[in-house]
């Protein structure tokens, strides 16, 4: 029996049913009416409705008339329906999550019986505020254009989430490769956790897939927890670092190195170019005594100029060549599916926790034992345990 409560408990990104009032069918996806009257799940109805798991996966392909004018729109490139789904995934409004939901589900499920045509590269792009990110994806965004690629850029960004302000998205930024016709720039979000922000990401570059961006960048700035999380969403994480740098080298942030694929020393040009060099051969030497990321392939370092365009096709051959040793060890695909493993325990954590904390009587509980804990009365491990066992206590009332 699944309860109202339970219902509005469960998360809206797994398999929680969408349950529709009006016309009620379940339907396959490759044989759908577009006049089907769907609206949004009833609570209600759910109430008093037993939802058995084998239902539970028919109702994961159901699209309603909206999803599916949305997914042909973006299957046919379309920017605007583009953007409105990533508005979707963004959202915080339940109908909204009950939508993008759909629309994932439907798009997965699409290229389950249809695979995209072309490839699909995902690349992770980091690097400290001011070392030419944007002037870089600017040169790298239009040098793929010419070679025939479709570009998109997301952005992950720490500062949105902690500060509603954002490093990466306040000024215009990347303005020709924002109007050319085969790119897509998405700015960041600015609500959110960070973690809410990178799952939104991770669903953003499915749609951009979906609309055919064959290219998509990730963008972060080098702070805190956001590089793992990027390095967690894409095939290939690049680093770019600056001539007069070394906060990296110098250890303080040597975990993000050891994360990168290829090193990219920007500026490399006019008074620079031998702070450039001199760099580069220090990032050279040091990555020797560094874990590469994977066994098959050993980080590079290169050197560009963004604002002159010297280096960007050297980048791409890189990345290409990444690319291809992966794919063909078959580990990319092995890679992303890792990956999506990895977020799926991330999410449920961020539910759990979420959940947890939006219970009066578990906060409550919460809060006692948070001072019994501070005072040294009761074990960390004691009181997690209590935690658990009086939130699954409420779920099994709330199931009754
Ligand atoms: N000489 C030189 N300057 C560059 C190059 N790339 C970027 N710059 C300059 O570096 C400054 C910062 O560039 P941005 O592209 O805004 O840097 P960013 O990393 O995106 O900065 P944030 O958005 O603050 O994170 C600007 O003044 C750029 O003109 C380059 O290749 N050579």
């Amino acid at each position: 029996m699944l309860s109202r409560r339970l219902w509005h408990s469960m998360p809206v990104n797994a398999s929680r049913p969408l349950i529709y009032q009006g016309t009620k069918r379940v339907i396959a996806s490759n044989n759908i009416s577009t006049t089907d009257r769907f609206s949004p799940l009833a609570p209600a109805y759910a109430q008093n409705t037993i939802i058995q798991a084998p239902l539970i996966a028919a109702y994961s392909t159901v699209a309603s008339s909206k999803t599916l004018t949305l997914s042909e729109q973006l299957a046919q490139g379309s920017r605007y329906a583009l953007a409105k789904s990533i508005t979707l995934v963004e959202s915080s409004r339940s109908d909204h999550r009950a939508e993008a939901q759909q629309l994932l589900s439907y798009i997965l499920k699409k290229q389950r019986d249809q695979p995209l045509t072309k490839p699909t590269f995902r690349i992770g792009l980091s690097g400290s505020p001011g070392v030419g990110k944007s002037t870089f994806i600017e040169a790298f965004g239009m040098y793929l254009l010419e070679q025939g690629h479709k570009v998109a850029v997301l952005a992950v960004d720490p500062s949105s989430s902690r500060t509603g302000g954002s490093i990466l998205g306040d000024k215009t930024r990347m303005t020709e490769l924002s109007r050319a016709d085969d790119a897509y720039v998405r700015p960041s979000p600015s609500r959110g956790t960070l973690g809410g922000v990178a799952r939104n990401t991770n669903e953003a570059i499915l749609l951009c897939e979906a609309a055919g961006y064959d290219v998509t960048l990730v963008e972060t700035v080098g702070v805190g927890q956001s590089e793992t999380m990027v390095a967690e969403m894409v095939d290939m994480f690049v680093l770019l670092v600056g001539p007069g740098g070394g906060d990296e080298l110098q250890g303080l942030k040597k975990g993000i190195v050891e994360l990168s694929d290829l090193v990219i020393v920007n500026k490399a040009d006019g008074k620079l170019a031998d702070a450039a060099r001199a760099v580069s051969m220090d990032y050279t030497s040091a990555i020797k005594f560094l874990q590469p990321p994977s066994p098959l392939w050993k980080t590079k370092v290169l050197r560009v100029s963004s604002r002159e365009n010297t280096g960007i096709d050297k980048a791409w051959e890189a990345m290409k060549s990444y690319f291809d040793t992966m794919t063909s060890a078959n580990k990319l695909t092995e890679k992303r599916g890792a990956q999506r493993k990895v977020w799926m325990w991330r999410q449920i954590t961020s539910e759990l926790v979420d959940r947890l904390n939006s219970d009066d009587k578990v906060k409550q509980h919460v809060a006692e034992l948070e001072s019994k804990v501070f005072d040294g009365k009761m074990t960390s491990g004691q009181a997690a345990d209590s935690v658990v066992d009086v939130f699954l206590n409420k779920v099994k009332e709330d199931r009754i």
